[in-house]
This record gives structure tokens, C-alpha cells and sequence, in this order.
């Protein structure tokens, strides 16, 4: 299986500077990861922990106060790997949408309020493609997509405000799929919709990937989410990723210590046991632990701990975790 993204030793941290103070928050901090092409990956992790910065940055759209301070983000793009770190802003246009589409947090309000849905599509569509025969180059592939994702024809007439938050949002994933590009970043897409919305917009998600083949990185609080959609995921703790598996594996036998908290803490049916989270609170990136970034929460800690940082080492088939408990490798000149 090809990755279709591939990030090196990156590093994108906030960075506030005053003439005699410098302030470095590194929400993602040295970070080296492969994607797999046509797979769904989850991204879980405690609130602050670096998803949306680590989504934002592997879009390209660090701006300041972030700054990317270290490493490489290769795109597979044509069977060949492109660093966007190092695109001008020419070829990097030309990337964004066809080939990544950015979801970002609450993107349903992100349709423009004053104009129909369809006339959205149509700014959006022109805005990338020639159009020449506006029959074939744009009605007909409009209601082709849209009906392939079971969305009806009559949102196109509506404007935003009439219709539902689900709707919204289905709408916006649509707009944000429609030149089928190759990998979908989706930051927190089920967040404030109700149950049932929720279901329709991962179900619409699903139908996605598996119609146009391509990737999606979706980042959620929500492990049931995960659970539901995920083929593969990724736990970040403090600006890293520390465990990395197929999504059963991943609940069945989590084996870096924070992973293990949580997912041992979410209610399962019939289960009266009690919860235990992890203990004491997550670390401010702008003051970060020597060695592994959990080891004052891990019931488990070693002296090795405290001092080195564990590399993200496959320790089963398909399955890799960040924790001396599991190999020794760790993060060389850190
Ligand atoms: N614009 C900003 N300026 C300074 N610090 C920021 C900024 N945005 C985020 N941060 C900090 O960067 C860290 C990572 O934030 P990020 O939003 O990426 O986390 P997250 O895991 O996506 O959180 P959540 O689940 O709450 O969205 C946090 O400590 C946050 O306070």
C-alpha cells in the first residue's frame, strides 16, 4: 500500500516573542507519521493535545502565530513525493481542494449566508476548473455527485439558513469533496450535531471515501465516532503521536499506558465496573516534561522515562506505540 502523505521529524509550534521573552507552544512536536492511501484515519486525544494544529499544519496553513520550525510534509501527488513546505504559493494553489480538502471546525457556518447553495458550488467549482459548457461542466457533474452521496436536489435552492445543522455541514462535505481530491482533512465534522445528524454525516463520509478511493484524516473527540469510521488510528498525547494501530486492534489491545486509560474509560453495555482516567492533568505544551511527555501521569513509570523520549516503533504487525515499556528505541539528538 502506497502513503499518501508522509511527514518527517515535523515541528509546528505557536511562537510568541516580545523583545525579552520567547513563548514556543509546541502543539506538534517532531512528529514523523506515513498515511496510507484509501483508508479512513481516526485522530483521538484529550482537548489541547495538538489535532487541529497537526490537521492545520499537514494542509499547509500554518500561519503565524504557528510556524512550522523543523521537518518535511511529502504529498504523493502523480506517483511522485512533493514537499509542500517548499511550494511556491503558485503550486501550492493548485494542490489545495483538488487534490487536499480542508474540513475544518465548524465548517457548517463557513457557506456563504447570502447566497443560494448552488451559486457556493458554482463560485467554488470556477474558482478551480474552466468552465466551459456549464451543462456538463458543472450542472451535470453537481447533481452526479450529489446524488451519489444521496443528498437532495432541493438543497441546491436553499440558502443556508434554511436548512438543518446536519444539512449544513452534509452540504459543506459535498462542496468540500467535489473536485475529488485525493485526501480529506476533517477537524471534529460530528461536533455539535445530535445523534442522529452525526450518523448521517459519517455515513456520508463513508460513502465518500468509498466512491472516490481517497483518504480521510479525521480528527473527533468522540472514540464512538472512531470506532464507527476509523480503519486505522492515531492517539496524540502532548503534541505526538504515541500509539498507532487498525481501529479493533486499537480497542481490543491498546498498549501505550495513556491509550489504555482512554479507552478503559469509556461505558460499555452492561458493564458496571468503575471508570478510572488517566490521573493529573495533560502537560502545557509551552512547558514540556524531560522524556516522555506522560510519564507524570504513567502508573508504570521508569527512570528511562524521565529523561528519553520514545520513539513511535512498530512493536506487532501493523501496530505501533511510543513507550519504553514496549521497546527501548527512543528519539535520537532531542
Ligand atoms: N492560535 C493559537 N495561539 C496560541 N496557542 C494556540 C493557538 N491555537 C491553539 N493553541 C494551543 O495549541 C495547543 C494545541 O491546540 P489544538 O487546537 O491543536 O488542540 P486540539 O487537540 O485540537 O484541541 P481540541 O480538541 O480542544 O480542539 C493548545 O495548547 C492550544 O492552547
Amino acid at each position: 500500500m502506497l502513503n499518501i502523505l508522509k511527514t518527517e521529524n515535523l515541528k509546528s509550534y505557536y511562537i510568541f516573542e516580545t523583545p525579552t521573552e520567547k513563548k514556543e507552544v509546541k502543539a506538534v512536536n517532531d512528529v514523523s507519521i506515513d498515511i496510507e492511501e484509501d483508508k479512513i484515519y481516526g485522530v483521538a486525544g484529550e482537548s489541547g493535545c495538538g489535532k487541529s494544529t497537526f490537521l492545520k499544519t499537514v494542509c499547509g496553513l500554518a500561519e503565524p502565530p504557528l510556524r512550522i520550525v523543523g521537518g518535511t510534509i511529502y504529498y504523493l501527488v502523480n506517483g511522485k513525493y512533493v514537499d509542500i513546505t517548499k511550494l511556491s504559493q503558485e503550486e501550492y494553489r493548485k494542490l489545495r481542494w483538488e487534490y487536499i480538502s480542508y474540513i475544518p471546525q465548524g465548517s457548517m457556518s463557513a457557506l456563504n449566508p447570502i447566497i443560494r447553495v448552488k451559486e457556493s458550488f458554482k463560485d467554488f467549482v470556477t474558482a478551480h476548473k474552466k468552465i466551459k459548457d456549464d451543462q456538463k461542466d458543472f450542472e451535470e457533474p453537481l447533481r452526479k455527485h450529489l446524488n451519489a452521496l444521496g443528498l437532495p436536489m432541493r438543497v441546491l435552492k436553499s440558502y443556508p439558513h434554511q436548512l438543518s445543522g446536519g444539512m449544513r455541514q452534509r452540504v459543506t462535505i459535498a462542496l468540500a469533496t467535489i473536485l475529488n481530491p485525493r485526501i480529506i482533512l476533517a477537524d471534529e465534522p460530528t461536533t455539535a450535531l445530535d445523534v442522529v445528524a452525526q450518523r448521517a454525516v459519517i455515513q456520508l463520509l463513508k460513502d465518500i471515501q468509498s466512491l472516490q478511493k481517497n483518504t480521510i484524516i479525521l480528527v473527533t473527540h468522540d472514540m464512538a465516532v472512531h470506532a464507527n469510521i476509523a480503519d486505522r488510528m492515531l492517539i496524540m498525547y502532548a503534541g505526538v503521536f504515541v500509539e498507532e494501530a487498525d481501529t479493533e486492534e486499537l480497542f481490543e489491545n491498546p498498549l501505550h499506558p495513556y491509550t489504555k486509560f482512554l479507552i478503559g474509560s469509556l461505558p460499555k453495555m452492561g458493564d458496571k465496573s468503575y471508570k478510572v482516567s488517566a490521573p493529573g492533568s495533560p502537560p502545557s505544551l509551552a512547558n514540556l516534561p524531560q522524556g516522555c511527555p506522560f510519564h507524570p501521569r504513567c502508573p508504570y513509570v521508569m527512570d528511562i522515562c524521565k529523561n528519553e523520549r520514545p520513539a513511535l516503533v512498530e512493536t506487532k504487525p501493523s501496530h505501533k506505540v511510543s513507550c519504553f515499556l514496549n521497546s527501548k528505541e527512543r528519539i535520537q539528538n532531542d
